[in-house]
Parts: structure tokens; sequence; C-alpha cells
């Protein structure tokens, strides 16, 4: 798997070109990109990048991947990241590894997202991988209550589990805040979900991005498949 993994991040800087200001994604896989890219760079690509996640920009540094923020420029060419679910729209379930929010801002502010992947991520429909919701500590239990009231809105329900660390306290995001993670089944409207989701004040983001892949590299036993957006 790990494997696969590579060759779809290999793929995906087949993409990169000098000049180019990347967004770096957050993950196992997002790591083979960042480890190949950091080859390239020590090889003469002229490149910067923005790191989704602490583990990515220490990651990045560590390879002498040149870093910016997106305080300092507001735009970036290419973003390159993993993904736990894909569906066929190029929608995603993301946030596995806890960088959603700030994997969402990077994919936002960039030209294009490629999405890497095994292919045991390509799903007919997002839902099977719980879906993760970033949320404020203060007033938990109100902001439960408010997404429980979208899922019903939306047609889907599920068990809401506040996400540990393996050392069983509260796991905390970069940003600050918990993550709930629900497993719903299959998702019949996603994009419905994902407004409903940003429309509760005590969400600070949710795991569906939706419209932000542009393209996706899967690797699998019989190669690469590359799908671009429908
Ligand atoms: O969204 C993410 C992190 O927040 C990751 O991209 C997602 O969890 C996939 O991770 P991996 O490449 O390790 O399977």
């Amino acid at each position: 798997m790990d494997a696969l993994k590579r060759q779809a991040a290999a793929h995906a800087l087949r993409e990169v070109e000098s000049g180019m200001k990347l967004g770096l994604g957050t993950g196992s896989t997002a790591k083979h990109f960042v480890d190949l890219l950091g080859e390239k760079v020590r090889a003469g690509l002229k490149v910067v990048g923005v790191p989704t996640s602490e583990a990515t920009r220490a990651q990045a540094e560590a390879c002498g991947v040149p870093l910016t923020t997106l305080d300092e420029i507001d735009h970036l060419d290419l973003t390159v990241d993993g993904a736990d679910e894909i569906n066929p729209a190029l929608d995603l379930i993301k946030g596995g590894g806890g960088a959603l929010l700030r994997e969402k801002i990077v994919a936002s502010a960039s030209d294009r997202m490629i999405v890497i992947a095994d292919e045991s991520k390509w799903v007919a429909r997002l839902g099977r991988f719980p879906l993760p919701i970033e949320v404020i500590p203060f007033g938990l239990a109100a902001t439960r209550h408010a997404i429980a009231a979208a899922f019903a809105k939306a047609g889907v329900s599920g068990q809401m589990d506040l996400r540990k660390s393996a050392d069983g306290h509260v796991f905390v995001t970069d940003g600050g805040h918990w993550i709930v993670d629900v497993r719903l089944g299959e998702i019949e409207d996603p994009p419905r979900l994902a407004g409903l989701l940003s429309a509760i004040p005590g969400v600070v983001e949710h795991g569906l991005f939706i419209g932000l892949g542009s393209t996706a590299i899967l690797a699998g036993a019989q190669g690469i498949r590359v799908i671009q957006r429908p």
C-alpha cells in the first residue's frame, strides 16, 4: 500500500514546474510527495510551499523545501494532498489526519488540487469513512445537537465520537479545536450536507471537500489511473 501511495505521489510530481507556489498536503500519501519534492528541490527545482499542518511544515523544512504562508502570498498554483475517500465527482472526505481546516483553506486558495491516493480510497458514494467535523470546544453539547439536526435534514445519521489521541486525551488540532468523527454510511447528497454543516456556528470546518479536487491520481495493482473532475 505504501508503494502505491508513493507511485501516486511520483505521478503528481510531473505536474510541478519551476516557479510554482504549492500547497503541501498532510498524511502518509502527501508525505511521499513532500519527500520526492525535496529531492527535486535539492537538485535545483525552484518552488515555494505552504504546508497544511505543523507535521508537514517540519517535514518540508527537513527536506529543504522553501516555505511561505498564506499571509505572505494570497494564491497558490497547485495543491497536492491525499484523501480518505474520493467519489466520481471528485468530492472528498478528508481529515483522517486531523488537518482538514488548513487543508481546505490551502486547497481553496489554489488554482488546482491534485488528490493522490491508492485505489482503496475510490468509492461510488462518500460516507464509509467517518466524517471528521472540527468543532470549537465551547458549547460542544449544543453544537452536537445542531449537527444532529443538520444530519436529519440531510437524511443521514450516525454516532458522534470525539476524537482521542493514542494517549487517550482529546485530540487537539493545529488550530486548537476538537474533532467529532461520525460514521454516516452512504451520504446521499454531500454538497447539501456540507452546506448544512458549514452553517453551524460551533463547526469550524468539516471534512467534505466539495468541488475542490481537480484531478485524482489513483495507484493500484493495475497501474496509475488519472481522473479529471467531470
Ligand atoms: O485528510 C488528511 C489529513 O487530514 C489526509 O489527506 C487523509 O487522511 C489521507 O491520509 P493518508 O494519505 O495517510 O491515507
